[in-house]
């Protein structure tokens, strides 16, 4: 098991697993950033990203590699083994660890789009810790947690745990939430993986979603417009942002870009589209964002936790 908590920018590292193949014994505040490079386990290395954030960096054994922020616990960037980056990062995110960073995969949690707290929910706004990382079978894995602190307890006031696994294969991406409810109260939240996907928007279509019921965020994402989704293929000719309830589990991406990217999950009940057309100007043409989301609220008992899945994959 390695702890690895952040203090401003700089994370404390103590390391006490069989599976930490080598590491340095960090701590406190102060230290340069440098000095804080370390390999955990084989193929999982923590280093200083943009904006000196602590970022995590897997690589398979394969050849595909994913770069972690543990401020907002967020992939930014997924390697397949030619080099291509199938994930987007929005040219206008900031590495300052006061906004979310716009791009990747940001958590939405505890509540998906706007509502009593920020959009979003407070998730993507806060440190996660390193958790747990192996290395199974030249397949590095990495837990990331998330507890409850001051901040999220100004918005909501409970205490609860959220693991984050990303397990990178050589053509796949897989992450495992798990929310548990550590209070002595029953909690319910909305959440969703609001993934941006490399693409070209004028070649992009998105399979899978037909017979869904839709609700339009466009013209009012507070007052949705309920519809159902009569296109096999979705394309993106202008502003897109809607809502898929009781989303099949698989659903493909074409991204215009010559990849076919499968999104499967378990639990994952919802998905939403979005593409914020021009205005983005400078950069809707290169993203799309396909979600796994929970838009009907969770409810947790104390003691009891969520799971879902989400397993990106080319072919
Ligand atoms: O700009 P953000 O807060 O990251 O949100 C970006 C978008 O996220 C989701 O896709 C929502 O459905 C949209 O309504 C929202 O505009």
């Amino acid at each position: 098991m390695a702890i690895v908590s952040s203090c401003c920018c700089f994370p404390t590292l103590t390391l006490s697993s069989r599976n930490l193949r080598k590491h340095n014994r960090l701590s406190g505040t102060g230290m340069t950033f440098a000095s804080i490079s370390s390999e955990t386990s084989l193929g999982v290395k923590i280093t200083q990203g943009n904006g000196n954030l602590p970022k995590v960096v897997l690589k398979s054994a394969e050849g595909s590699e994913v770069e972690i922020y543990l401020f907002g616990g967020c992939v930014t960037s997924w390697k397949v083994p030619n080099g291509k980056d199938l994930l987007f990062v929005r040219p206008d995110a900031v590495f300052n660890g006061q906004k979310p960073i716009s791009g990747g995969i940001p958590h939405c949690f505890p509540q998906f789009g706007p509502g009593p707290m920020q959009q979003h929910g407070f998730a993507r706004n806060m440190n996660w810790s390193v958790a747990d990382s192996e290395n199974v079978e030249g397949n590095p894995i990495l837990t990331l947690e998330l507890k409850d602190g001051p901040y999220s307890r100004a918005m909501w006031d409970f205490s609860f745990q959220a693991l984050y696994k990303v397990i990178l294969k050589s053509n796949s991406l897989s992450t495992v939430l798990t929310v548990t409810n550590t209070d002595n109260r029953p909690f319910s939240f909305s959440t969703a993986l609001h993934t941006y996907f490399r693409a070209s928007i004028a070649g992009v279509s998105v399979k899978g979603l037909k017979g869904c019921k839709t609700l339009n965020k466009d013209p009012d994402p507070k007052n949705p417009l309920e519809g159902i989704e009569h296109r096999d293929a979705i394309t993106f000719p202008g502003f897109v942002d809607c809502v898929y309830l009781d989303a099949p589990n698989d659903v493909q991406l074409d991204n215009g870009l010559g990849d076919t990217i499968t999104i499967r999950n378990t639990n994952w009940s919802d998905a939403v589209l979005w593409n914020p057309n021009t205005t983005m100007e400078a950069c809707y043409r290169d993203f799309v964002c396909v979600e796994n989301a929970k838009i009907g609220e969770v409810q947790l008992e104390p003691k009891q936790s969520w799971i879902a899945e989400q397993h990106l994959s080319i072919s």
